[in-house]
């Protein structure tokens, strides 16, 4: 009989999420029945979209939506060898019974010189978002200015790098002065902390006098209205993110985008990575491959223990993460 541990969401979050929104539960989980495996996780992600989608798609006592790249201890299904690696969506657990439906394997070939909890980041979802983001929304070309918040963070980083791949000009910004060196790191023409800038209107004008074409929008709020004027005539708007809006308890108003919508015939769009799912292995083959060779750098905030799972979702709204928040059960 095995134990599984779960993080439970025990009070819907108001506001910033509190550690004492979340019940460490145990649960015995039964034998296993022909057609089944038990996975331990190893490595969990902790991302922005739960924040909302918790508010939206969950009620208390709930467990914690989430994905994770787990282990096969035991297998009785022929399609799934006990040693194996894969990535779930099986929320906040450390043991789980599966039919094996929607579990993605890690190819056998996965290197040896590469995390597995890659394939929750830059190999991963995240890394997805950028790729599918960038090439398919903003349809970015070379030569082309391209301009990212929270690019420091696991999307972003990605975003900044592949537009360097591209052949663009990269503008990024993040909330610290090391997560800006960072940036400077991988390659980014210009970064800026926009906590410390005295004027966001005028950190933007300074690093792109001619505008931007491309805006990869992984923040939302008082950001994006000041970023849209500084739009090039015809240029396009990814809105990827709102992380400045989840815990609002109130809707922010701003600025209506109308205006510079129409006289610069922008083009503005919303997606969601899992509208790509048909072509999640393009992406990720070609993810896996600039990292091996050294074309996209990636950096992971590691928090160890199963048991501090909260605490590395808010530290990660906090902007506490460089790169993609990790937790090593
Ligand atoms: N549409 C889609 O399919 C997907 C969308 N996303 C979205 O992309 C964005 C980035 O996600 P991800 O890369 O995983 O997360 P990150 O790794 O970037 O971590 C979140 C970061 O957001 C920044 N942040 C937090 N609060 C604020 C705020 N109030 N204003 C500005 N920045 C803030 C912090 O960085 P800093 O120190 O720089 O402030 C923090 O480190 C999120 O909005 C997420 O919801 C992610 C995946 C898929
Ligand atoms: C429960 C696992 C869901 C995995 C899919 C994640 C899709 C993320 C979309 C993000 C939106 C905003 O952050």
């Amino acid at each position: 009989m095995v134990t599984a541990k779960v993080w439970v969401l025990k009070k819907h979050f108001e506001g910033f999420p509190k550690p004492s929104d979340f019940d460490l539960k145990k649960i015995e989980l039964p034998s296993l029945q022909n057609g089944e495996l038990l996975l331990e996780s190893v490595f969990l992600s902790v991302d922005p979209y739960m924040r909302p989608y918790s508010q939206r798609d969950m009620k208390e006592g709930d467990i914690m939506i989430g994905t994770q790249v787990a282990r096969i201890v035991e297998s009785k299904n022929p399609a799934f060898a006990v040693g194996a690696f894969v990535v779930a969506n099986s929320g906040w657990r450390s043991h789980f019974i599966s039919d094996g439906k929607g579990l993605h394997l890690l190819p056998s070939s996965w290197p040896e010189s590469l995390p597995k909890s890659l394939a929750l980041g830059t190999v991963g979802m995240p890394g997805l978002t950028a790729y599918f983001g960038l090439f398919e929304v903003c349809k970015m070309k070379p030569g082309e200015t391209v301009l990212v918040n929270a690019a420091a963070g696991a999307v972003g980083s990605v975003v900044g790098q592949l537009a360097k791949i591209g052949g663009c000009k990269v503008v990024g910004c993040a909330g610290s002065d090391d997560k800006v060196a960072y940036l400077k790191k991988l390659g980014f023409d210009e970064a800026f902390n926009y906590k410390t800038v005295t004027s966001l209107d005028e950190a933007l004008s300074k690093a792109s006098p001619d505008g931007y074409d491309c805006f990869f929008d992984n923040v939302g709020g008082e950001f994006s209205s000041v970023a849209i004027n500084h739009m090039k005539k015809h240029g396009r708007i990814a809105v990827c993110g709102a992380i400045s809006q989840y815990n609002d308890s109130v809707p922010q108003k701003g600025p209506y985008v109308q205006i510079p919508m129409i006289f610069k015939e922008l083009r503005m769009e919303g997606f969601i990575v899992t509208r790509w799912n048909n072509r999640r292995e393009e992406g990720q083959k070609a993810l896996l491959k600039w990292v091996l060779e050294g074309k996209v750098k990636f950096h992971e905030q590691v928090t160890e223990g199963f048991e501090n799972m909260p605490a590395a979702f808010i530290g990660m709204l906090r902007g506490e993460n460089l790169g993609k928040a990790i937790v090593k059960v």
